[in-house]
């Protein structure tokens, strides 16, 4: 299947800063803990993704996705918005983890470019390409099996920063707590766009 039948549009699509990550963000060979044992990309939660990232060289997040029974959509196949989700989860790390940022999705395209059976394990490798002050732009690869498999998906993300009373006031009133992984302080985010 050819992996270039996509057009091409530019990317980012405004002007952006390069990406400053953070001076304690996780270094190369980290492995990330989840960021909240709820979440169904990275929690403990029945049927979820159960994605596990490391940071790699260069500002590369990589994620595995095991794709299983639960995640079908056609018979024997992963269910295309459960990739999606997928995606949005090892996005959401890369800009979390290195940034530090409170970000959340405002923005997802997928490029869907093979099938992903049930059995087979998804290796996504995610960047922060560029940042407009609270807009942050982050893309991913996700190869078959390996990570240097046949790439089955490409997504693009915009994460817009919020405040950390975005996840108090519309969430649960308890967000910043029930966040797993450490740092949970106000001053370990960095706040300012
Ligand atoms: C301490 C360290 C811990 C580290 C450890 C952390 C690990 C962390 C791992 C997380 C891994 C989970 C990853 C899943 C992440 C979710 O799933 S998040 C959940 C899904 N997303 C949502 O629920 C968001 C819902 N939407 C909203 O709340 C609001 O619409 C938003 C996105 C906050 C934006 O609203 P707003 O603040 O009023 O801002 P707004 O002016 O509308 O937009 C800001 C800018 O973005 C642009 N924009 C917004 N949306 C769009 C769009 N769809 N298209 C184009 N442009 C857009 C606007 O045009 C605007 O641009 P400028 O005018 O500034 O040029």
């Amino acid at each position: 299947m050819s992996e270039k039948r996509r057009p091409a549009t530019p990317w980012p699509p405004v002007e952006t800063e390069a990406p400053r990550f953070h001076p304690e963000a996780p270094g190369p060979g980290t492995e990330l803990a989840m960021h909240y044992a709820e979440c169904f990309g990275c929690g403990d939660v029945d049927n979820g993704l159960h994605m596990r990232s490391t940071v790699g060289d260069g500002g590369v997040v990589y994620s595995k996705f095991p794709v299983t029974r639960a995640h079908q959509g056609a018979p024997g196949l992963a269910h295309g918005g459960l990739l999606a989700c997928a995606f949005d989860e090892a996005l959401g790390s890369a800009v979390g983890n290195l940034l530090r940022r409170p970000a959340v999705t405002g923005k997802l395209e997928t490029d869907f470019l093979r099938p992903v059976p049930v059995g087979t394990t998804l290796f996504i490798a995610a960047r922060v390409d560029g940042v407009a002050g609270r807009k942050i732009y982050a893309s991913a690869d996700g190869h078959l099996d390996s990570a240097d498999g046949p790439v089955a998906l490409r997504a693009r993300g915009l994460f817009v920063q919020v405040g950390l009373e975005h996840f108090t006031n519309h969430g649960d009133p308890d967000a910043l707590s029930k966040f797993t992984q450490q740092p949970r302080r106000r001053e370990d985010w960095d706040i300012n766009p």
